[in-house]
């Protein structure tokens, strides 16, 4: 048994994998986490673990991992199977890296781009010469909603369930609208920008908003809820064999 946790800065999701496959899966708020964690090592008893973190997590934790397991956490020094052609490999996102290693091994014939909708939005590619080369960061769909509220005096905080419609006919839906179909937009006209320069792109929507995206892009796209998961136990058993 091997344990993978994507620690978000939403959603601490985490998964049992076992002869390479995800046998449990969890998504856990920040409150919840740690007794999650502590709950699901002792039922699964994972041998190793692996951390990605691109948000703070309490200290406790790493003990609590390192004192059972054999304990990875993801960071620019850990061997993987991609290179890592990034001009600050020491500020890149954890789990951006995790997403080019689940697409390589998934699509290894491929130039890969993986979109990512959690709290940020991001684009991250990776040639089939297997060297990551970075992309595109942008506000997530929730901090696009809060943003409008937030920084202006007048504009409600709007929630994504409701009537979405491509002319917007009050406040409400206008809002909901230019935010949604905004980043429908937006990544079918990022993906067409890559595929100028990379015709034969094969493309992976994931992260927590994806399943409101996936029928609005016009691109042929793949989507996966758990790639980042699957590219952490690649990079886990890539580094304990
Ligand atoms: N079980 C869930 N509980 C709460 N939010 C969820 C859940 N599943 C998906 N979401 C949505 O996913 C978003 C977080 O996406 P995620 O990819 O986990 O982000 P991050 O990696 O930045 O933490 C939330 O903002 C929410 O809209
Ligand atoms: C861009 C991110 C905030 C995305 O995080 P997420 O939305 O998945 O929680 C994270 O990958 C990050 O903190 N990156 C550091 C900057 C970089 O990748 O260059």
């Amino acid at each position: 048994m091997r344990l993978c946790i994507d620690w978000g800065n939403s959603r601490i999701k985490a998964a049992i994998f076992q002869d390479e496959k995800i046998v449990k899966d969890y998504n856990f708020s920040e409150d919840e986490a740690l007794t999650g964690i502590v709950g699901l090592m002792e039922t699964h008893k994972p041998k190793a673990v692996i951390l990605s973190a691109v948000a703070n997590y309490p200290p406790e934790l790493k003990m609590l991992l390192q004192d059972h397991a054999k304990l990875i956490i993801l960071n620019s020094n850990t061997s993987l199977p991609i290179m890592n052609a990034y001009h600050s490999p020491d500020t890149l996102g954890a789990d951006r890296l995790a997403l080019a290693v689940a697409a390589n091994h998934l699509f290894p014939q491929y130039d890969n781009l993986v979109i990512s909708l959690g709290t940020a939005i991001t684009y991250n590619f990776l040639p089939k010469n297997r060297a990551f080369r970075g992309g595109n960061i942008t506000p997530g769909m929730e901090m696009r909603f809060k943003a409008l509220h937030e920084f202006t005096d007048k504009l409600p905080l709007v929630a994504q369930q409701g009537d979405l419609v491509l002319l917007g006919y009050d406040t409400e839906t206008s809002i909901r609208s230019g935010v949604m179909m905004g980043i429908a937009a937006e990544i079918d006209g990022m993906i067409n920008f890559y595929k100028e320069q990379y015709p034969t792109l094969n493309v992976t929507l994931t992260g927590g908003n994806a399943p409101l995206f996936a029928d609005k892009i016009k691109n042929q796209i793949a989507h996966d809820s758990q790639l980042l998961l699957k590219g952490l136990d690649v990079i886990l058993r890539h580094n304990v064999r």
